[in-house]
C-alpha cells in the first residue's frame, strides 16, 4: 500500500517568511574547568569560534571522551552556548551529507530539543545551508492533529519548520487521520518507500533505515523518543514504527521510532538540559551500574554519538 507520507497539512501549508532573527546574540565568553571521573578518559576545555557575517561570537564549552559506546560529550556553560554549538554542528552535517549524497534526512524529537535549535534559524545558517536538500522526520509523535497544541509537528513548524526553506514535501509528518496502529504502519510505508527511491539510506548491517542525523532530547526518566523505562516497546526488534497507547508521559497515544532504526543512525545528538536531567545523565555517562537499564543507555548507533548538555545536566558527572 502506497503511504500517504503527509506533508503539511493544509491549513499550515502556507510557509511564512523565514527571513527572521537576522540579530546577533550576545554571548559571554567564560572559561570552566572540569574535575574528570571514571569512566571519563581526557576532557578539554577550549571555546568555540562562530564566525558570523557581523563578527565572531564564542560558546565556552568542555569536551570529554568517553569510552567508544558512550559517545562524545560536550558540556556548556549555559543552554544558549549549547545552542550555538548544535547549530553549527547541524549546518556542518548537513552541509557534507547533502554534498555528497544529494539529500540530507534529519530526525528530530518533541519536548525542549526544539527550542534548542533555534540558532539554526538565524544567521550565517539560514543563508548558508541548503535547505532544499533537507528531508526533515518525527522520531516521535503524539497522535493528535496536527494543529492540537500537543502536536510534536505543530512545535516543530511553530518554532523551525516555519522559518526555514525547506520544501513543504521534505517534511514528513504522520497521517493524523489513523489510528495510532494505523499511522505508525503508515509512516513505516513511508520511510520503505524514501529507502526505495534512495532518498532515505539503508544499514548495510542491521537492513533498518539509516538517517543521516537524529536530534532527541531526553526525559528526567532517561526516556528516548517514546520508548520508556521498563516498557515491551524496548524490546521491539522488527517494526520500524510502533505505536504506543500507554505512553506514561501524556498524551497515552503516541507512534515511535524503533530502537534498532535509532541505533542504525549515522549520527544521534542527545540534547539535554537542566539539571532536573543530571541524574539520568548521570546513569548513562557515570560509572553506574543500575539494576535496570534506562532508555537512553541503550542508545548506541552504527554512527557517531554526541550529547550536548548544559552544566546543568551534567552536574553529576
Ligand atoms: O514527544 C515527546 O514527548 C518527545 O519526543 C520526547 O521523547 C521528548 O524528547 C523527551 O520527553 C524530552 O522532552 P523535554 O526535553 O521537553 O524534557
Amino acid at each position: 500500500m502506497a503511504s500517504t507520507c503527509r506533508p503539511l497539512s493544509p491549513h499550515l501549508r502556507t510557509l511564512p517568511d523565514y527571513s527572521v532573527a537576522r540579530s546577533l546574540p550576545y554571548i559571554p565568553l567564560t572559561s570552566r574547568s572540569f574535575a574528570v571521573k571514571p569512566p571519563f578518559t581526557s576532557l578539554s576545555v577550549n571555546s568555540n569560534s562562530l564566525r558570523f557575517r557581523f563578527g565572531t561570537i564564542r560558546a565556552s564549552m568542555a569536551e570529554i571522551v568517553t569510552p567508544k559506546s558512550k559517545g562524545k560529550v560536550k558540556v556548556f556553560d549555559t543552554e544558549e552556548d549549547l545552542a550555538v554549538s548544535l547549530a553549527e554542528y547541524a549546518a556542518d552535517l548537513a552541509n557534507k551529507i547533502s554534498k555528497e549524497r544529494g539529500s540530507f534526512t534529519v530526525v528530530v524529537s518533541g519536548g525542549s530539543l526544539v527550542k534548542s535549535l533555534r540558532k539554526l534559524v538565524e544567521q550565517p545558517y539560514i543563508d548558508s545551508v541548503d535547505w532544499s536538500k533537507w528531508h526533515v522526520f518525527w522520531v516521535d509523535e503524539r497522535v493528535v492533529p496536527k494543529d492540537h497544541p500537543d502536536s510534536n509537528y505543530l512545535l516543530a513548524y511553530n518554532e523551525f519548520l516555519s522559518k526555514v526553506p525547506i520544501p513543504a514535501g521534505n517534511v514528513y509528518a504522520i497521517n493524523d487521520a489513523l489510528s495510532a496502529e494505523g499511522a505508525a504502519d503508515d509512516y513505516e510505508t513511508c520511510l520503505k518507500h524514501l529507502v526505495k527511491t534512495k532518498i532515505l539510506d539503508q544499514s548495510q548491517s542491521s537492513g533498518f533505515p539509516k538517517f543521516d542525523l537524529m536530534l532527541m532530547g531526553m526525559g528526567p526518566d532517561g526516556h528516548i523518543a517514546s520508548l520508556f523505562p521498563g516498557h515491551p516497546l524496548l524490546q521491539e526488534n522488527k517494526k520500524w514504527v510502533a505505536s504506543i497507547k500507554d505512553s506514561p508521559k501524556p498524551p497515552p497515544e503516541r507512534i515511535s521510532f524503533t530502537l534498532p532504526v535509532i541505533n542504525s543512525s549515522a549520527n544521534i545528538a542527545l540534547v539535554v538540559a537542566g539539571a532536573g536531567k543530571a541524574t539520568p545523565v548521570y546513569t548513562a555517562l557515570g560509572d553506574v551500574s543500575n539494576s535496570e537499564v534506562l532508555p537512553v543507555q541503550l542508545v548506541a548507533p552504527e554512527g557517531e554519538l554526541t550529547w550536548f548538555l548544559d552544566k546543568g545536566a551534567a552536574s553529576k558527572l
